[in-house]
């Protein structure tokens, strides 16, 4: 990737989607977005050239909002993969610092407060639960409500950014809590970005079976595995149509080839499948 590129990303500021950007792309010129569908619209319609969205958390799954945006209404490639390290902290206004633990409400992304369950639960069973847009837009509210004992889950930036004091640190269910972040763009063109060491290849398909067909997704599965072809994730979301449709997300361990991935396509049309190439792009 150029130099300078624009890139958008879920704000406000100081969120884990632009903690994505400036670590992979220190040098783009960051755009920040209210929602992830108006993130990945701006993409779409050129305001900026790429954006960077989360597409899978270590302990929540998917964030099925931004897979559902680019399935069904806004069919950009996926061109690069890049995995951040989540660390969720607790912060609330200096004011109320000395009795933290009475806070009333908690604010974050159902992400994030998914993410910390068991602290909530133990820590502070009877604040209520908000949720926000991003944990930067948590962290921004609870710095403009000083007057009131409320809370949010945020990261270390977020705190330094909003002015608010972390009470309690690290406090994610699991500590290897990590989110996958894709980079989107109109053009299939493969991401290449200077000094970021390349750690492997995916190629992502959606694959729609056909329907009431006995022993369909085996014979999918088997199109992949006698090719060898490894696949890291495979995944099922409801097509919207009705109840029981449902669409499948493959994630295959290696760059579109001229043969192997090709073929197993095409095996699959044969079977009835529809067959629709998301990207095949480096992670890093
Ligand atoms: O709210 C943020 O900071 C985001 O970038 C969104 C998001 C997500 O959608 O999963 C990204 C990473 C974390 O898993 C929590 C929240």
């Amino acid at each position: 990737m150029r130099e300078l590129e624009l890139i958008g990303y879920l704000g406000p500021r100081a969120t884990f989607s632009e903690q994505a950007v400036k670590t992979f792309f220190p040098n783009s010129t960051r755009i920040s977005y209210d929602t992830i569908p108006a993130c990945i619209d701006a993409a779409e319609l050129n305001e900026v050239d790429a954006a960077v969205v989360p597409w899978e958390n270590t302990i929540e799954g998917s964030v099925n909002l931004t897979l559902d945006y680019l399935i069904h209404e806004q069919p950009l490639r996926i061109v690069g993969e890049v995995v951040v390290p989540i660390r969720q902290h607790l912060m609330i206004h200096p004011n109320h610092v000395q009795h933290w633990e009475d806070i009333e409400n908690v604010y974050s992304h159902p992400h994030a407060i998914a993410q910390c369950h068991k602290f909530l639960h133990k820590t502070c069973p009877s604040a209520a639960i908000e949720f926000t847009k991003s944990t930067g837009a948590a962290a921004e509210f609870v710095s403009k409500h000083p007057e009131r004992p409320i809370a949010a889950i945020a990261n270390e930036l977020a705190a330094a950014e909003y002015g608010l004091t972390i009470v309690q640190r690290d406090i994610h269910d699991f500590d290897n809590n990590h989110t996958r972040f894709v980079v989107l763009k109109k053009t299939p063109l493969a991401l290449e970005v200077e000094g970021l060491k390349v750690k492997g290849h995916k190629t992502t398909l959606m694959i729609t079976l056909p329907s009431d067909q006995a022993g369909a997704l085996h014979q999918v599965l088997s199109a992949f595995a006698w090719r060898k072809l490894n696949l890291s994730k495979i995944e099922s979301r409801p097509m919207k149509t009705g109840l029981g449709n449902y669409f499948f997300i493959v994630d295959i361990e290696q760059q579109m080839d001229e043969v192997l991935i090709p073929s197993a396509i095409a095996e699959l049309e044969v079977l009835g499948c529809s067959v629709k190439v998301l990207g095949s792009y480096p992670y890093f």
